[in-house]
């Protein structure tokens, strides 16, 4: 196995007009291992997975990929990347097996395309034409789209957005066998669930900027505090009050309710309720939940991710 990184990049930066999609970006994936870029909608992490694949030029930086720069047509390098864009379109009327057979024609080596099918759980529907399948099952048709060349390194752009949970749940089974196999993934996510899941580190990403790197595990704990409380009062009580309270790690309001980070929940909440009703703020609203990726994106960027990924939706 060579020495070189799977994926690096240094110094990215890429601007559409006035939008500063990528702005300085220094990224470095191993191989083998499934690196997760999380952010928001309009984070920079498409653009970014764009440019790493060669389709994307960058206005500043320098992007190495299995140990190679994008010079030339870049084909000999390509054959070696399988890449789920966030949406695929393929032609209704073709049927499963030619569509895969067709994407398997585009590498000079590769897997059987019945077993790329296999892969994703889509032998059945090798004689289904591509307008009969559902969301989900074209999302794993383009996944084997992808490991049609038996790629070294997959590039898959949110592979689970828009899917009813068990789809998504198929989704990351797929990509579970993959890692399995030793494939080297780059995935892009704004599902926090997803990238704890899924990836053995992850980078977070907001306004094109990484603003923390490491294993799930390690940026929650970077929180300081396993758990969170939140709770919605209709009166104001000091931070400074509240950072007094046992275990507290760190306070913050957002949408309305304070959001703890603390050590035990346990230890917390009575002194925490006899504050509110000292402040004469009745709680409308108490809950408590194990600290995780989503927490950390509001303590780096302030906001939620979901709540983001919610108004995009609305
Ligand atoms: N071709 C383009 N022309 C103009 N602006 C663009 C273009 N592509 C991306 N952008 C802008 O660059 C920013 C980053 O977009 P990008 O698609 O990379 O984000 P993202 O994190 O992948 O978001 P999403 O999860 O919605 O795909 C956004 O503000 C977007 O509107």
């Amino acid at each position: 196995m060579s020495a070189s990184p799977a994926l690096v990049c240094r110094g990215l930066v890429k601007r559409y007009g006035d939008v500063v999609a990528v702005n300085g970006l220094d990224l470095e994936v191993r191989r083998g291992e499934c690196f997760g870029l999380l952010g928001p909608n309009g984070a920079g992490k498409t653009t970014t997975v764009e440019i790493l694949e060669g389709l994307t030029r960058p206005d500043a930086g320098e992007v190495e990929v299995l140990g190679e720069r994008w010079v030339g047509d870049g084909i000999a390098l390509r054959a070696r990347l399988g890449i789920q864009l966030q949406e695929t379109r393929f032609p209704d009327k073709l049927r499963v097996g030619e569509v895969i057979a067709l994407f398997r024609s585009f590498y000079p080596r590769g897997i059987e395309p019945e077993q790329a099918l296999r892969r994703v759980a889509l032998q059945e529907k090798s004689s289904a034409f591509v307008r009969t399948l559902s969301g989900g099952q074209k999302q794993r048709l383009s996944l084997a789209c992808a490991l049609a060349g038996d790629p070294e390194v997959l590039f898959l752009d949110e592979p689970s957005t828009g899917l009813d949970p068990a789809s998504r749940r198929q989704i990351w089974a797929i990509v579970e066998d993959l890692k399995a196999r030793g494939r080297t993934i780059l995935l892009t996510t704004h599902y926090m669930e997803e990238a704890a899941r899924l990836c053995d580190r992850v980078g977070i990403v907001d306004r094109g900027r990484l603003l923390s790197l490491g294993t799930p595990a390690a940026l929650v704990a970077s929180l300081g505090a396993e758990h969170v409380v939140e709770v919605e009062v209709d009166a104001e009580i000091a931070e400074e009050e509240l950072m007094g309270l046992p275990g507290v790690e760190a306070v913050r309001s957002a949408q309305g309710a304070l959001r703890l980070t603390v050590r035990d929940v346990a230890r917390v909440l009575p002194p925490l309720l006899a504050l509110c009703a000292a402040r004469g703020a009745a709680p409308k609203r108490l809950a408590t939940h194990h600290a995780s990726l989503e927490d950390v994106f509001m303590a780096l960027a302030g906001r939620t991710l979901q709540t983001l990924a919610d108004d995009e939706a609305a």
